[in-house]
């Protein structure tokens, strides 16, 4: 220690001075890093590493992405990659709030290229396409998901009905990458007349918004009895399924056809979870005949900028229905596939009368708590 102290007073001046030079460096060049490192925070200038997803720091977020999230005020919670603990009724509260991790930089693939979206973290849904089956639900995920704040699981995950036991992750793991200020979308039709759906949805995130694609409920038990009919020829008459006495007029409620379409019960069930102003219904019928009105109103709905208009329709005649003319998969005009747009059964007009007395105090009802008389009597 004295050699040190000695050899240190003995030294030049020339070694002195260039040893505190290599200190005073050392020293502002960890300055720097540390503030580097707390200005950019690993994700939004490092690339992604696998695994490293969970160790995000705090992000600063973007003035686009805040804008958009205070149009649509979605869970916060939801965002997080960190690994939630999979759901569980006793775990069936609202999820503390965490800040989403950093984004990755605002570069995008070719939203309406075949390549999937490269950046951006994987998010629970902040938009649920919940029904009804039949309804016009697939035509509403594919003309929503060209918009370029809107990405989409094309396939239905069916997670709050049949596959609840496989956890949030798995839900998530499902989900495309998002960039913050992009909406995160699925539609599983089945989820609206599922009794454990809305409690379910609720607990993964209250402020979830909803879309309810609503038709005439006895075309919608039509057209779904013609589709399971295709799979299942053997099946008997729909009237026979549909009357457990035809001629008192007495309707088989217990058959999920006719269920489906008593709207009202369904929608009580889900106003014990959301409010009425979380639920957005759209028009089955007039999908179809302005689909562009339709879909202006669901931007409306979702804080999105209306980007999808008139100009992206065309009306197929062979199809007999509106058809993207650059959908999100591809840069060719499309039609929905054959499944949707169905000939359908050739029912007997007294049958029609019939169901449309049934089910008229249901719609009516129906038509007082939305407040919109969708006409379909
Ligand atoms: N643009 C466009 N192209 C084709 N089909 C359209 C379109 N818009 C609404 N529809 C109606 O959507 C009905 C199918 O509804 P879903 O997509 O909800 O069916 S499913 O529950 O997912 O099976 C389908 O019902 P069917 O006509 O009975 O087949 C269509 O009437």
């Amino acid at each position: 220690m004295a050699y040190r102290v000695l050899s240190s007073r003995l030294a030049p001046p020339s070694n002195k001075l260039s040893r505190r030079f290599v200190f005073v460096f050392t020293l502002s060049l960890s300055f720097t890093y540390l503030c580097y490192s707390a200005l950019f925070c690993s994700r939004a200038v490092m690339p992604r590493l696998p695994g490293l997803e969970e160790h995000g720091c705090v992000r600063a977020e973007s003035a686009g992405a805040k804008k958009l999230l205070q149009k649509a005020p979605f869970c916060a919670a939801q965002q997080s990659t960190r690994t939630p603990t999979p759901p569980s009724p006793a775990r069936n509260q609202t999820h503390t709030a965490k800040r989403q991790p950093a984004a990755q930089p605002a570069e995008k693939t070719a939203r309406n290229g075949t390549s999937a979206q490269r950046y951006g973290n994987k998010k629970l849904p902040n938009a649920l396409i919940v029904g009804v089956k039949k309804g016009g639900t697939r035509a509403v995920l594919e003309f929503i998901r060209i918009h370029p704040d809107v990405r989409a699981v094309g396939t239905e995950p069916h997670f709050f009905d049949r596959n609840y036991d496989r956890g949030l992750d798995w839900y998530r793991s499902l989900m495309p990458r998002t960039l913050d200020s992009q909406i995160t979308m699925e539609k599983t039709p089945s989820y609206f007349v599922t009794r454990e759906a809305p409690r379910r949805i609720a607990s993964m995130c209250r402020d979830t918004k909803l879309i309810v694609v609503v038709r005439n409920p006895v075309t919608r038990a039509i057209s779904d009895y013609t589709q399971t009919l295709s799979k299942k020829p053997d099946i008997p008459t729909f009237e026979e399924l549909a009357f457990k006495n035809r001629s008192q007029g007495l309707v088989d409620t217990s058959w999920n056809a006719i269920r489906i379409g008593m709207y009202i019960l369904h929608l009580e069930n889900w106003l014990q979870y959301f409010r009425l102003s979380q639920i957005h219904f759209v028009s089955g019928e007039r999908l179809i005949t302005d689909p562009a009105g339709e879909l202006g109103r669901v931007q409306d709905f979702l804080g999105l900028k209306r980007i999808i208009t008139d100009k992206h329709f065309y009306f197929n005649r062979t199809k007999g229905f509106p058809c993207l003319k650059k959908p999100e998969s591809s840069s060719l005009p499309r039609c929905l596939g054959k499944s949707k747009g169905r000939t359908h059964v050739q029912i007997d007009q007294e049958v029609i009368e019939q169901l449309r007395d049934f089910y008229r105090p249901f719609n009516i009802k129906f038509y007082e708590m939305v407040g919109h008389d969708f006409r379909w009597d």
